[in-house]
């Protein structure tokens, strides 16, 4: 699908040329409060409600949709928080690239694309490479977040994470739809307001799980346009 680009200007957007200059995130923040990271943001409804309720840590939002980090630095700036900065960057990219071993708190990953049909079902961002890159960039006892409306892509992420030795399950069942306090994304309210069950995962990295580099794997990277550079 082809993007109609604009330019992000917002003081909340971080370009990775930025990035790169201030030599990690801590500089950007100017602190070094442990930091959080939201993978496809959409608007920004989510992480808003997130670092609102936990200023004692940093959040990064990351979408690969220009006009959705647009309306994120909007949502943004109009909270008034300080504790959360935007980056138009692939979620692959920015944990291999940029977030190294043991540099994150938690992970939330909210109605991610589901690629509904069966031939697509490998684009899926949650599969079990994916959770050797999470595992590795969490520190221990970090927590990865996971929430879709999708019943085959909620069934599928429950048994893999369930199965998984290194992670233990903050729920009963291998996933829930009993959300608790947890705050609802735009397209969790969308759902729920239709009157389907939103699938809620919430995985804690164990202590002393030692996890190998993981390989960088090819074809994920998409092309920016030249101003978000
Ligand atoms: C279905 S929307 C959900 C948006 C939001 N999380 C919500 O629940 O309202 C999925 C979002 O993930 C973004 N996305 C998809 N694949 C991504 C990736 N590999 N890295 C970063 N963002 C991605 C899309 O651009 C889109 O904004």
């Amino acid at each position: 699908m082809s993007q109609r680009m604009t330019l992000i200007t917002s003081p909340v957007f971080i370009p990775e040329a930025q990035l790169k200059k201030a030599d990690g995130f801590a500089a950007l923040f100017g602190n070094d409060k442990p930091l959080c990271l939201e993978i496809g943001c959409g608007i920004g409804d989510f992480v808003v409600q997130i670092a609102a309720r936990q200023p004692e840590y940093n959040f990064i939002a990351i979408d690969i949709f220009n006009q959705g980090c647009r309306a994120t630095c909007t949502r943004i700036e109009e909270s008034g928080l300080d504790n959360i900065r935007m980056m138009r960057m692939e979620a692959r990219y920015l944990l291999h690239h940029h977030l190294g071993k043991d540099s994150l708190q938690a992970i939330y990953i909210n109605c991610p694309d589901p690629w509904p049909k069966k031939r697509h079902r490998k684009r899926r961002l949650l599969n079990k490479s994916f959770l050797d890159l999470v595992l590795y960039c969490l520190q221990p006892g970090g927590i990865l977040n996971f929430s879709t409306d999708f019943v085959d892509y909620g069934e599928a992420t429950g048994e893999l994470l369930a199965a998984d030795e290194r992670f233990e399950n903050l729920h009963s069942t291998a996933y829930t739809h009993e959300l608790g306090d947890y705050p609802i994304s735009k397209y969790m309210r969308r759902f729920l307001d239709l009157g389907q069950p939103i699938y809620l995962c919430r995985y804690r990295k164990k202590e002393g799980v030692v996890i190998p580099a993981p390989k960088i794997q090819k074809g994920f990277r998409l092309r920016w346009a030249k101003e978000d550079e």
